[in-house]
Parts: C-alpha cells; structure tokens; sequence
C-alpha cells in the first residue's frame, strides 16, 4: 500500500501544525509544538502542547491530536505533522502511543523557523515496537 503523502497534503498538514502551535500552553517549558492529523477523508484534527506545573502531567502536542481524532470517531489516518523552532521528533512516549494505530503513519517533522521538514514512517521512529500482540487478551 502506498502511505506516501502528496505535496498539497503536507503543505495542509505543516500549515495546520504551524497554526495550532500558536495555541500551545508551554509556560514552563516555553517549548511550544503543534501537530496536525490528516483524515482518511482529509479532515484534520489539531493538538498542542499542554503543559501544568506539576511537570510530569504535561501533555504533548501529538497525543492531543490524536486523542482528539479518536473522540471525534477517526482512528484512520493518513499522516501527522509536527512544528516546532528546530523540528523536533516526536517523543518515546507520542511514538508508542501513535502506533496503536499504525505503524505505517507518515510523521513530517517540520521547523517553523525556515519552513523546512522532513518525513519519517513512525516504524522508522519506533522500530520493534511493542504491539499488544503477545498479550494474552490480544483478540
Ligand atoms: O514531540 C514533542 C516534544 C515535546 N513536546 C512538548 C512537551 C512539553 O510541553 C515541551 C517540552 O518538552 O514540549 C511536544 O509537545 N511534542
């Protein structure tokens, strides 16, 4: 199956990652991020970082998003970006928790300083990952 985005998919996506970034509560940590879900059927759904001062309950602009995406009943998707100054990749934890719902995402990691990016399958980001197959309630 062909997964690759095609251009004007990720200039919407960047676009929307840029934009939503702006939204960002990062008080603490002055680190603002954005990230941008594509639809199957090209809707997307946005997520910015949500920080708190008890630092470890901060919330990552990626896992908005896709918590996002699931409450409004999508959990078919066909790319995200992230913007941030630098073009950071998602963390261990946003890597796991998007690859609950496939591996095959393409990831655009993007730097809102010159606009540039580039595009990582999430198998690349999070190789041998752990699946839930082996548990035994797997169906
Ligand atoms: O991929 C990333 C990396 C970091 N952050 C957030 C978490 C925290 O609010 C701030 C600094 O780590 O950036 C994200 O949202 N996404």
């Amino acid at each position: 199956m062909n997964r690759a985005l095609e251009p004007r998919q990720i200039d919407r996506l960047i676009q929307a990652a840029t934009l939503v970034r702006d939204q960002a509560y990062a008080p603490h940590s002055h680190f603002y991020v954005g990230a941008a879900l594509l639809m199957e059927d090209g809707e997307i759904v946005v997520g910015c970082n949500v920080e708190n001062a008890s630092y470890s309950m901060c919330l990552c602009a990626e896992r908005v998003a896709a918590a996002a995406a699931i409450s409004k009943g999508y959990r078919l998707w066909k790319g995200i970006a992230v913007a941030s100054v630098g073009g950071v990749s998602p963390c261990g934890a946003c890597r796991q928790f998007l690859s609950e719902f496939g591996l095959e995402l393409p990831v655009v990691i993007t730097d809102v300083i010159d606009g540039s990016y580039k595009i990582r399958s999430l198998k690349q980001l999070l190789p041998e990952a752990f699946d839930g197959s082996l548990l035994p309630t797997h169906a």
